[in-house]
């Protein structure tokens, strides 16, 4: 199997792009006939600089409405095609798309338009060219594969082919099952995109909403096992327009691009073990078990008033590293790492953004695995040097520049709280009885939020929820969470799209993506509301309109909602459970910490509330500088 990328996926000048698409490790090329006519090379050093980039040019594309013609139109349509043949010569390269005709005067009937095929065929062969068929979703006549199979099947030429386009076949809701049925040597190239699904004309959805795969809600890996299962074992080519693609960065959207494609391979060679391909060989995705630790960059007042809110949420001291300046607080499950350091990884992070979150520790089944599969999809590996006594725990790095440690049992890296930790490893605290880490919440740009979203899923056993809209006064935000299978470990990914909301507030202060907050789990949020308000802590207070409100809207008992309301605790339910949580006062720019109760299988964040939380952290300003405790 080749690898291969439509220019048009990628934004820049085509020499911008090429840049990109090799570096990210493609083999190959489609090149659109706009990106070869905007720029000032012939054909055949255009051709020459595609090779100088290692790349091949694996089809050229589109030639449209060609078939069903009649008399001049028809002529013209030939004249037409063998000019283009000519520039596919000079260019190097032997495989045309032809998408199905939209012409207004094009006629129907296979047979009429498989004699077209036949006889461009019979020219291209005395060429040395191949021409392939693409069933568009809205071509006039043929919009479905299985149409223009039955074209390609009767034009009986060696020199001609059916191509398929994932979002032609999904996007129109055909079953993709129906592709085994065609012979792999007679399917001449393979086009890969995804896409969200909205209720859209096919035509305007394809050409503006196209995303990786992955990235979006079709089928796209029933489809490429499908394909697979012909024997079919030409190049399989990402062909994504996206406007916003069109205006990102040519190297993030190469790697993403290149990370979409292995992670749907490997997929795909899992699933059909009959099917051969050449592909490195990576770990499976990787199961998460939970978050083993957060680690915390910060100094100075910063910090001090951070471990003030750590002791008034019921957390403890429990330990120092053998070596760095590194505190180890614990509660239950919750391990939380401040780092005082000011040399090496933490200390850049400090200098960047301020007291932040640096580094997030996952428990994960292979440590090793896990960076191998994040490594052979395009994740870069982290390290810092290993101190004497310290553990080398394997990393990668993150959103933002942030590190992910990965921690296992097998290799022993699990025991990195009694061997780097004095009084690491004792009893761990039950406090104020928070348990675990409910879930992590990452802001980011919202153009970043696909490719990070395909980070998470291509490395790891997660899945994504639908987006929500969460409605701070002062613009959007939207709202994607992830999570593993039993729910060991969930992030949500908040993309702002302007800096006037709370969020995007914290992305411009803290200089780019980040952890923004964490969310504790407790079993009786009560007790631990109660508990935590004798130690000090003070809650993100709520409106009294809130409480009236919450009593309209759901049946709770007066008692039930007094006491919610004098803990400023939120509430939300649905079918599967009901939801409470409060909120720590932000601190540091705009870190917050949140405390919640999960009943029955609720498995949302409390969206509903995201917008009384959010006005009430925006009366209390963003906690730079905030009174010390
Ligand atoms: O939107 C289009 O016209 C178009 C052109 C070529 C393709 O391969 C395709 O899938 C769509
Ligand atoms: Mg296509």
């Amino acid at each position: 199997m080749k690898t291969s990328i439509a220019t048009v996926s990628i934004s820049g000048t085509l020499r911008e792009k090429l840049e990109a698409i090799a570096k990210a490790g493609f083999d190959g090329i489609e090149i659109f006939e706009q990106d070869f006519v905007a720029d000032s090379g012939t054909p055949r050093e255009i051709g020459a600089m595609i090779r100088d980039h290692g790349l091949d040019i694996t089809l050229f594309q589109p030639f449209r409405d060609f078939e069903g013609l009649t008399g001049d139109l028809r002529a013209r349509a030939f004249d037409r095609a063998k000019h283009k043949f000519d520039t596919m010569t000079e260019l190097g390269t032997d495989l045309i798309l032809i998408c199905s005709s939209t012409h207004p005067q094009a006629l129907g009937g296979v047979d009429r338009m498989a004699d077209d095929f036949a006889e461009l065929g019979e020219i291209a062969k005395g060429r040395g060219l191949r021409i392939g068929y693409e069933a568009l979703a809205w071509g006039r006549h043929v919009n479905d594969h299985r149409d223009a199979w039955e074209v390609v099947r009767r034009a009986d030429h060696p020199n001609v082919g059916l191509i398929l386009d994932s979002f032609h076949t999904l996007g129109r809701g055909i079953d993709p099952e129906t592709i085994r049925r065609i012979p792999g040597d007679r399917i001449f190239f393979v086009q890969l995109a995804d896409a969200p699904l909205i209720q859209m004309d096919l035509l305007y959805w394809s050409r503006h909403f196209r995303n990786m795969p992955g990235e979006g809600d079709l089928d796209v890996t029933a489809f490429m096992r499908a394909v697979a299962a012909t024997g079919y074992d030409g190049p399989v080519s990402l062909e994504i327009f996206n406007d916003q693609f069109r205006g990102g960065r040519p190297e993030g959207l190469a790697r993403d691009g290149y990370r979409s494609l292995v992670a749907l391979m490997d997929d795909v060679r899992r699933t059909e073990p009959d099917v051969a391909m050449e592909l490195p060989d990576l770990p499976p995705r990787v199961g998460v078990g939970g978050v083993a630790f957060i680690e915390f960059a910060t100094r100075g007042d910063e910090a001090k008033a951070l471990a003030a809110l750590l002791r008034s949420m019921g957390f403890t001291h429990v330990g120092r590293h053998v070596a760095k300046d590194l505190d180890l607080w614990q509660q239950g499950d919750i391990r939380i790492v401040l780092n005082f350091e000011t040399t090496g990884f933490a200390s850049a992070a400090y200098v960047n953004h301020g007291t932040t979150i640096c580094d997030l520790g996952l428990t994960v089944d292979s440590a090793a695995d896990t960076v191998a599969r994040a490594v052979a999809l395009a994740a870069s590996p982290f390290r810092q040097p290993v101190g004497p006594g310290e553990l080398d725990i394997p990393a990668i790095r993150g959103v933002g520049g942030s590190v992910l440690h990965f921690i296992d049992e097998a290799s022993g890296l699990s025991d990195v709280w009694s061997v780097e930790f004095t009084g690491g490893d004792g009893p761990a605290p039950s406090g104020a009885g928070l348990t675990r880490v409910d879930h992590v919440a990452e802001t980011m740009n919202y153009d970043e939020m696909l490719s990070w979203a395909l980070f998470y899923t291509a490395i790891f056993d997660m899945d994504r929820a639908p987006m929500v809209d969460v409605i701070d006064p002062d613009g959007l935000v939207r709202s994607q969470a992830i999570r593993t299978p039993d729910a060991s470990l969930r992030i949500t990914l908040n993309g702002a799209e302007t800096h006037r909301t709370l969020a995007g507030a914290f992305l411009a202060e803290s200089f780019g993506g980040a952890v923004q907050h964490v969310a504790f789990a407790t079993d009786d949020i009560l007790a631990a509301a109660r508990a935590m308000a004798e130690a000090g802590f003070e809650p993100l207070p709520m409106t009294g309109n809130y409480y009236e409100d919450l009593a309209a809207r759901f049946p709770l008992p007066p008692e039930r909602i007094e006491e919610l309301k004098a803990l400023n605790i939120l509430y939300d339910e649905d079918a599967d459970g009901a939801f409470f949580q409060f909120y720590s006062r932000p601190f540091a720019g705009g870190l917050f910490f949140e405390v919640v109760q999960r009943t029955g299988s609720y498995d949302g964040y409390g969206a509903p509330n995201a917008p009384f939380r959010i006005a009430a952290q925006k009366r209390l300003g963003r906690g730079r500088g905030m009174p010390k405790h």
